[in-house]
């Protein structure tokens, strides 16, 4: 890690978990105090474990938070949630954005960028991801579809504490793949340009998280790269052991 922002380790379980998952957890939290503050940790359970693992870190060193949220607070909306239930149930941010959810629900930076809203109208963090797939990256679009996504998705009013942009490549998700650490640098130092432009002295604070196949035997090249200020973690955020041995890689 070169820069002197406190790196944040992001753990996205997606529709990963069940009750007895809570061991899972509780490992997490007993392990997080080993980890000297190297780094914040969070988890993302699925909205069915949110309030319960809450519950249980009050006072610890892992915080949870969700994955999605409706923009609005309330209202005729079956099935959706809303940021400010998360809220209520002690979540302190909300990933929003997640390819997975632009892909198979249709969101279009517009409506990622109301969920951010959404996650900042209870006073929550929201984490917004940005990412280009392989045929975008191949076809050299992988800077201008990330300067898309940001200017589409991020409200104005930016700060280091309610804002982090998570960069994750969609076809390194879940496929063992990652792009190089050139890669990885020159979309990250992109990334910082465009928020220190935009969120004029906050943006140079605000974390920039890689995601995409990141594992402990890969965290520590991936951390140390410049402007990564963190990872989000999908696979290996479900197992204590690997979740904490990629934040000692901090
Ligand atoms: O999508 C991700 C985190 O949000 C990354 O998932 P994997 O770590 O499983 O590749």
């Amino acid at each position: 890690m070169t820069d002197a922002i406190r790196p944040l380790i992001a753990g996205n379980w997606k529709m990963n978990g069940l009750k007895s998952s809570f061991g899972e957890f509780e490992a997490m939290l007993a392990g997080a105090g080993d980890l000297a503050g190297k780094a914040d940790l969070l988890v993302c359970p699925p909205a069915t474990l949110v309030g319960a693992f809450a519950d249980r870190a009050r006072g610890g060193k892992v915080a949870v938070g969700a994955q999605d949220c409706h923009p609005k607070p309330s209202g005729a909306h079956t099935g959706d949630l809303a940021a400010e239930m998360f809220a209520d149930l002690g979540a302190v941010a909300i990933i929003v954005g997640h390819s997975e959810r632009r892909a198979d629900h249709g969101e279009t930076d517009a409506l990622v960028r109301q969920k951010a809203e959404a996650a900042w109208r209870v006073g929550l963090t929201a984490i917004v991801c940005i990412g280009e797939t392989r045929e975008q990256r191949d076809a050299g679009k992988t800077l201008d579809i990330c300067g898309t996504q940001l200017k589409g998705s991020l409200p104005d009013g930016a700060t280091s504490a309610n804002l982090v942009v998570a960069y994750e490549p969609v076809w390194a998700i879940g496929t063992g793949l990652t792009p190089t650490a050139k890669d990885v640098e020159d979309v990250h130092r992109f990334i910082r340009g465009v928020l220190t432009d935009r969120f004029k002295g906050e943006g140079e604070k605000v974390r920039i998280l890689y995601g995409g196949s990141v594992k402990p035997s890969n965290a520590a090249e991936l951390m140390a790269v410049a402007n990564v200020n963190g990872a989000l973690v999908g696979g290996a955020s479900l197992k204590a052991s690997d979740f904490l041995a990629i934040a000692a890689g901090c």
